[in-house]
């Protein structure tokens, strides 16, 4: 694998066991992603977008095939395997944000980089104020996420995803939940920061105007992939 693929996945299929009939949601998915690439997965509602990138996060486990993260094969890997791996190389942003109600926004950007033993609390505070001002939050340090807007927890989310310099975020509907301004200050970051830092981005998107500002979009439909040459197909 080339060190600038962050993420491949050779023949992945998915099967839930319901009962007497099985689902397949996902079958044959190959695909590979490289440095700084920015790739929107798009899809009805029931597609398996969510079922997608849970494997590619290695938050459930493939029925076949296998998922490399930065060259590193899911497969076999145990929990606390994965779930460093994770730590090192991916960020995850979802539409309902999942911070930390009690802690400030310092506190929830800080947090992925505190789970790091080594990292000293001072350093990873720092650390989180330049990400929070890098979204453009650095009046709101000390605030709790109930005292944000919707835009401001996304960005929040977005500041902690990034704040252990992942090679690539995943995104589940960024913008799903903000109205259309909100929508296009979150899109802006996302365009900016891959830009910027070289991350890689899959963004699982019912908004066809972020997936149109995408460098590849891909259609999730009878489990398998099918790239779009250009928006006129959505
Ligand atoms: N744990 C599970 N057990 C059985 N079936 C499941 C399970 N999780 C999801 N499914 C089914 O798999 C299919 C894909 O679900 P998934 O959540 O991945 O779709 P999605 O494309 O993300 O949908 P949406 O856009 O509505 O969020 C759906 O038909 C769903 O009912």
């Amino acid at each position: 694998m080339s060190k600038d693929v962050v993420l491949e996945c050779r023949e992945l299929g998915k099967v839930y066991r319901e009962g007497p009939g099985d689902v397949e949601v996902i079958r044959d998915v190959s695909f590979a992603v490289g440095r700084s690439e920015r790739i929107a997965i798009v899809g009805s509602s029931g597609s398996g977008k969510t079922t997608l990138l849970n494997l590619l996060a290695g938050l459930d486990v493939a029925s076949r095939g296998e998922v490399c993260v930065c060259g590193v094969s899911l497969n076999g890997l145990n929990d606390r395997e994965k779930s460093a791996l994770r730590n090192r190389h991916l960020g995850f942003v979802y539409q309902f944000h999942h911070l930390l109600p009690e802690f400030s926004a310092r506190e929830n950007v800080a947090m992925p980089l505190l789970m790091r033993r080594d990292v000293a609390v001072s350093v990873a505070a720092q650390k989180a104020e330049e990400l929070l001002t890098l979204v453009g939050l650095e009046a709101r340090l000390d605030h709790k996420p109930g005292e944000l807007s919707g835009g401001e927890r996304q960005r929040v989310a977005i500041a902690r995803a990034l704040v252990t310099e992942p090679d690539l975020v995943l995104l589940d509907e960024p913008t799903g939940n903000l109205d259309q301004h909100t929508a296009e200050v979150v899109q802006g970051l996302i365009m900016d920061l891959s830009q910027r830092l070289q991350t890689s981005f899959i963004i699982v998107t019912h908004d066809l105007s972020l997936a149109a500002k995408m460098d590849r979009i891909w259609q999730l439909q009878d489990g398998g992939l099918v790239e779009q040459v250009s928006n006129s197909g959505l």
